[in-house]
């Protein structure tokens, strides 16, 4: 499957057992994209305070910002032989406060976020359903507190993760094209913007 190096780069954020790994994948899949965890991007320190049950802070979690931005940034691997267009990427990120998500969108100002939401029973359960994974259940409540969820003036879009996966990405992918949709329509016929700011468009769901 070739990538789609035209797709802005995606972020599938939300608290833990969202389903940020699950969807991710599977819309990058559907996409035909490069897949990226940022779970793999922190640091050993990072991974041994959440293990350790102890949530992070703003300062640990901006090297590991920095760190997923430049992937965004990047937007994916290049061809096999390391040259031409990079295609895109989705990378499943926490990306919990705005903050950070502004911190990524400096790295890669195209980046569009789609927020996983999930009533927090169904969390719950799902993460303590999930074995052999460093993320403790006890650390939902610290992750929900910590939420900021989108706002409306970030690019982007919501979606429930109550239904099977497959919906989830169907539901994904139309809430992504509809924003795609919307910047089209309010591009001029010389590619310059004339509608509101992409980075201004409404966050639906
Ligand atoms: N739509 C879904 N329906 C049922 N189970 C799901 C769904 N999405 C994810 N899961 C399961 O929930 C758990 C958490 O998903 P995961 O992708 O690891 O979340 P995150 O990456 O946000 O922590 C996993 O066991 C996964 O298989
Ligand atoms: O910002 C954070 O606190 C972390 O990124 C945190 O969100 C963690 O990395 C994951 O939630 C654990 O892994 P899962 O997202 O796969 O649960």
């Amino acid at each position: 499957m070739t990538g789609d190096a035209s797709r802005a780069p995606v972020v599938v954020m939300g608290v833990a057992a969202a389903g940020k790994s699950t969807v991710g994948q599977a819309l990058a899949a559907r996409l035909g994209v490069a897949f990226i965890d940022a779970d793999d991007l922190h640091s050993d320190a990072n991974r041994a305070k959440m293990s350790a049950g102890v949530p992070l802070d703003d300062d640990d979690r901006a090297p590991w910002l920095d760190a997923v931005g430049a992937v965004l940034a990047a937007r994916g691997p290049a061809d096999d032989e390391g040259d031409g267009p990079a295609a895109s990427v989705v990378v499943a990120c926490s990306a919990l406060r705005r903050p950070y998500r502004d911190r990524l969108r400096a790295h890669a100002p195209a980046t569009v976020f789609v927020q996983l939401d999930a009533a927090p029973e169904v969390l719950r359960s799902r993460a303590e359903a999930r074995t052999g994974h460093f993320m403790p259940p006890e650390l939902l409540d610290s992750q929900l507190a910590t939420l900021e969820p989108l706002a409306a003036d970030e690019p982007g879009c919501r979606v429930d993760v109550g239904a099977p996966v497959a919906e989830v990405v169907a539901d994904a992918i139309a809430a992504l094209d509809a924003l795609d949709g919307i910047a089209e329509l309010g591009r001029d016929p010389h590619g310059e913007s004339a509608g509101p700011d992409r980075d201004a468009l409404p966050v639906s769901g």
